[in-house]
């Protein structure tokens, strides 16, 4: 009998049960770690086996996914568990569209119904959300997250750590730069400087 691959899902979150159920259709064996162990021991019916610290002391152990929506602090788990040998594949939904000819790199995830085209580059890290549209020779830097119904239009580059909310649309050839937000809904046709907030249509700069 083969046997199955196990996943360590860090972070037993909505999000992190949206990978578990991709990582399941992938043939993967699920179990999650999370800080609120072990008050927490279980979400939904998987098991909670331990914390992050419990994590990094067994990375070499299991495949490993990041199921934590804060981009930073994905980010640095994510650093750390490599460092400690951990393995982090990608995990797309067999429902997204992937394109033979895009480069998604280690610890990416994809969920269902997304479209990533020709020539784009999704770096490590990053989160492609349920029916987001990332387009040809797009480029989405390390740890950011393209969230559900967002669409980027052709070679848009999204910086590391960004976020661009639900819904949002972005226009052929701009660049929402490092740890920038875009607000959900909103149609962005010029560059964004980093850490900015933009909302609205078209986007603005906003104090938040
Ligand atoms: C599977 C998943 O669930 S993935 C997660 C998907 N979630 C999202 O896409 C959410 C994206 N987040 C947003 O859009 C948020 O509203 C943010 C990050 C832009 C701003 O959040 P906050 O910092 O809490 O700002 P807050 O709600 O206080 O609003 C500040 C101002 O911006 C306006 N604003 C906030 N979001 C938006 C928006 N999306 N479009 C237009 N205006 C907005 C508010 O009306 C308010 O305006 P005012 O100052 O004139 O009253």
């Amino acid at each position: 009998m083969m046997r199955m691959r196990k996943l360590a899902i860090l972070g037993a979150s909505g999000h992190g049960k949206v990978v578990a159920d991709i990582a399941e259709l992938n043939g993967y064996d699920v179990i999650f770690f999370d800080d609120a162990f072990p008050t927490k021991e279980k979400v939904e019916h998987w098991q909670i086996i331990g914390c992050s610290t419990d994590l990094l002391n067994s990375a070499h152990d299991y495949e490993i996914c990041i199921a934590i929506g804060n981009n930073l602090i994905r980010q640095q788990k994510q650093v750390q568990l490599k460092q400690a040998g951990g393995r982090f594949p990608v995990i797309a939904h067999p429902n997204a569209a992937i394109s033979r000819y895009a480069m998604i790199a280690e610890g990416a995830v994809v969920m269902a119904g997304a479209t990533i085209n020709a020539f784009a580059q999704v770096k490590c890290g990053v989160i492609v959300n349920t029916c987001a549209v990332v387009e040809h020779d797009c480029m989405l830097n390390e740890f950011c997250h393209i969230s559900p119904n967002a669409t980027l239009a052709g070679g848009v580059e999204v910086g590391k750590c960004a976020w661009v909310g639900a819904g949002a649309v972005v226009k052929q050839l701009v660049s929402v730069n490092g740890y920038s937000v875009i607000g959900a809904g909103s149609v962005v046709i010029n560059d964004i400087p980093e850490r900015a907030t933009a909302v609205g249509v078209p986007a603005k700069i906003k104090e938040v």
